[in-house]
């Protein structure tokens, strides 16, 4: 698949996302205004179980790339339906057992999948354009990873029944975010680096980038009108800002309902 077709839709989604959670293009959360609460106020254990809970999903993001790299080398469809409907029957079944919302957690759920999707697209795009950085081995996608996809699910449950009814929520989830910073990456004057199946790319040299420009400006470096071959060196251009953002992003949209 030409790689403009497969970067499309990660752009546009990484700018949508940017737009709709603006602190996620920042590396600092936009304090709310819930900081009247004092120390004895905040609720430590359900706060606690709300850092654990980004924490996890997290890790879950992290499989992603080794998802991907069995996926790119097997040339499986990054959908897989049923998986998806399989994983969503468990939550069900078990958010009944523990008398969670099956409703609230399906939907968390949804999000991590379509989270770690959004990264799969990125690290296939990125390995389209760049084949020195392509997986050359397979992970075991059914041995190996998904059992530990597996594994997180009821860790990630847990930690959804035990930061209920958080007060303030949101900003609790905005700190917990700030401190689960994007794996490192590349920078844009980084050598290349190969991506390995069990994490994010190493770092370059220089491990400390910004965010991406947000609005619309990522997408338009490639859709101005040049052509798909003309403007592949600016893709991998913009691809190194991306490549924080996309995990920044990612995560928001793992953990944004998990406050309901
Ligand atoms: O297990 C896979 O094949 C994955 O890609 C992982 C995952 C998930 O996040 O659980 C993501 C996308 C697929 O549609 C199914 C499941």
């Amino acid at each position: 698949m030409p790689a403009m077709t497969v970067l499309a839709p990660v752009l546009v989604t990484v700018t949508a996302l940017t737009n709709h959670f603006p602190s996620a293009a920042s590396t600092h959360p936009r304090p709310t205004d819930h900081r009247h609460l004092t120390s004895a106020q905040v609720p430590t254990n359900r706060h606690h179980a709300l850092i654990r809970f980004v924490q996890l999903s997290a890790d879950r993001l992290m499989l992603a790339h080794p998802v991907a790299a069995a996926k790119w080398i097997t040339g499986r469809p990054i959908d897989d339906p049923d998986r998806e409907r399989h994983l969503l029957t468990s939550v069900t079944e078990r958010s009944q057992r523990m008398g969670l919302d099956p409703t609230l957690t399906t939907t968390i759920f949804r999000d991590q999948i379509e989270a770690g999707k959004l990264v799969q697209r990125f690290l296939h795009a990125r390995w389209s354009l760049r084949p020195a950085e392509r997986p050359t081995h397979a992970p075991d996608l059914r041995a190996d990873i998904r059992p530990r996809l597996d594994r997180l699910t009821p860790e990630l449950l847990e930690s959804i029944s035990r930061s209920r009814t958080l007060p303030n929520c949101e900003h609790h989830l905005s700190r917990a975010l700030h401190h689960n910073p994007p794996p490192p990456h590349e920078s844009s004057s980084a050598p290349s680096a190969r991506t390995t199946v069990d994490g994010p790319p190493e770092p370059g040299p220089s491990s400390v980038a910004g965010p991406p420009a947000p609005g619309p400006s990522g997408v338009q470096a490639i859709t101005d009108g040049t052509s798909p071959t003309r403007a592949a060196p600016k893709v991998i251009h913009r691809l190194a800002a991306f490549n924080s953002a996309i995990h920044r992003v990612a995560l928001f949209r793992a953990v944004r309902s998990v406050c309901g």
